[in-house]
C-alpha cells in the first residue's frame, strides 16, 4: 500500500448564497438560502515513501482543502484517504503523530514564547525520549542556522526565522510525511534558498515523504520530481515535470548568433524572429534532433554561437491554466 492514498475524494462547503444589488453584503448575511461549492471533486493519487510531489493548481484549485483533508482537520465528503494506514479523520491524534505540517501564512509555534521553548513543549506533547529531542534539536539548529534566535519570542522573529522555528517544529519528532503549504511565501531569496536545501536534504537523508504546495515554481524546479496538477477540484495531470513540458510543450527553440544578418531556412524548424544577426529557431526535438539542426546550421551560414532554450515550467503550467478558465 502506498504511504498516502487518496481514493475519489470529494468535498463541499455551503454557504450562504452570495446576493448582487443594493445592500448586497447585508442580504447575503441575513439570507437562510444556501449554495453548495465542490472544493475537491474525486481527486485520487498514490504517494510512495520518500517521494518529494508538489501538488499545484490556481488559487480556490482545492489545494488546501485537500491537505486539510490528509491532515484530519477536515472530514471528506465522500471517498476516502489513508496517510501511513491511518485514516486522517478518524484517528486524529495517530495521524497527528505520522505528519509534519507547516503552513507558510500561519504559525503553529507560541507566540508569546521563545523558539526554544515552543520546540521542547513540541517534544513533550508527542512525548519524545529526552535525549532523542536534544540530539534532533542540536541537528536542525545547526542544519537551520537557528542558534542565534533560540531564546527569542515567536512574536520577535523575522518570517524566514519564524519559518525555519516552524520547521523544526513539524521534523522534531521525526514524522514520515511531511506536508508544506507554501513554505516560501513573503520569504527572501536567501531565506527561500535555506528552506529548499532543508527539505530537499530531509528528503534524501531521513527518506521523509513530502506534499508541497506552492505558487513559486522556483521552489517547484528546485524540489520535485513528481507533480500533480489540480483546477476545480480535479486532477488534471500527474507525473514528472519533464514528461509535463514534454506533452504540453514539445517545442523547444535554438537561439542562433550570425556572423551578418541573413535569412536561415533549414528543415525540421520554424523562423520565430529575426532581428540584428539573431534567430530564434522553434522545434520538435522527437522529429528533429537538435544535433542535426546545429550541423546543418554551422554547415550552411555563418553562425558565431548557437544556444538551447530550456522550456520554462512556469509557461506551460500559465498555459495549462489559461486552457481551462
Ligand atoms: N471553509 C470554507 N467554506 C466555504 N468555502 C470554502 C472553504 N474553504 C475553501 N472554500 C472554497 O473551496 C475552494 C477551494 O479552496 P482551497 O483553499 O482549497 O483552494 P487552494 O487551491 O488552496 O487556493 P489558494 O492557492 O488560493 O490557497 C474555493 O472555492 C474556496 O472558496
Amino acid at each position: 500500500m502506498a504511504l498516502i492514498e487518496a481514493r475519489e475524494l470529494v468535498k463541499d462547503f455551503h454557504r450562504p448564497r452570495r446576493r448582487t444589488g443594493r445592500f448586497a453584503g447585508l442580504r447575503t448575511l441575513v439570507s437562510r438560502e444556501r449554495e453548495t461549492v465542490r472544493a475537491v471533486d474525486g481527486v485520487s493519487f498514490a504517494i510512495e515513501p520518500g517521494e518529494l510531489v508538489g501538488y499545484l493548481g490556481p488559487n480556490g484549485a482545492g489545494k488546501s482543502t485537500t491537505i486539510k483533508m490528509l491532515t484530519g482537520i477536515l472530514t471528506p465528503t465522500g471517498g476516502e484517504v489513508t496517510v501511513a494506514g491511518v485514516v486522517p479523520w478518524r484517528r486524529r491524534q495517530d495521524n497527528a503523530r505520522n505528519i509534519g505540517v507547516v503552513f507558510g501564512q500561519r504559525t503553529q509555534l507560541w507566540w508569546d514564547l521563545p523558539l526554544v521553548e515552543s520546540l521542547r513543549l513540541v517534544g513533550k506533547l508527542y512525548r519524545m525520549p529526552r535525549a532523542r529531542y536534544e540530539e534532533n534539536l542540536a541537528k536542525f539548529a545547526e542544519l537551520l542556522d537557528m542558534r542565534p534566535f533560540l531564546d527569542t519570542p515567536v512574536r520577535q522573529l523575522s518570517l524566514g526565522q519564524r519559518m525555519r522555528g516552524d520547521l523544526a517544529a513539524a521534523m522534531i519528532y521525526e514524522p514520515p510525511v511531511l506536508y508544506l503549504d507554501e513554505p516560501t511565501v513573503g520569504l527572501d531569496v536567501i531565506a527561500k534558498e535555506r528552506i529548499r536545501k532543508f527539505v530537499a536534504d530531509l528528503s534524501s537523508t531521513s527518506g521523509t515523504t513530502v506534499l508541497l504546495t506552492t505558487h513559486d515554481m522556483d521552489d517547484v524546479e528546485a524540489l520535485c520530481e513528481r507533480l500533480i496538477l489540480i483546477d476545480h477540484g480535479k486532477v488534471l495531470y500527474d507525473g514528472t515535470p519533464s514528461a509535463l513540458k514534454d506533452s504540453y510543450a514539445p517545442h523547444r527553440e535554438l537561439v542562433v548568433q550570425l556572423a551578418s544578418p541573413c535569412e536561415v531556412v533549414v528543415s525540421g524548424a520554424q523562423t520565430v524572429e529575426s532581428r540584428d544577426g539573431v534567430v530564434r529557431l522553434s522545434f520538435n526535438p522527437v522529429e528533429t534532433p537538435a544535433a542535426a539542426l546545429i550541423s546543418e546550421l554551422f554547415g550552411s551560414y555563418p553562425v558565431t554561437d548557437v544556444s538551447l532554450q530550456e522550456t520554462d515550467l512556469e509557461d506551460v503550467i500559465k498555459k495549462i491554466y489559461a486552457g481551462r478558465s
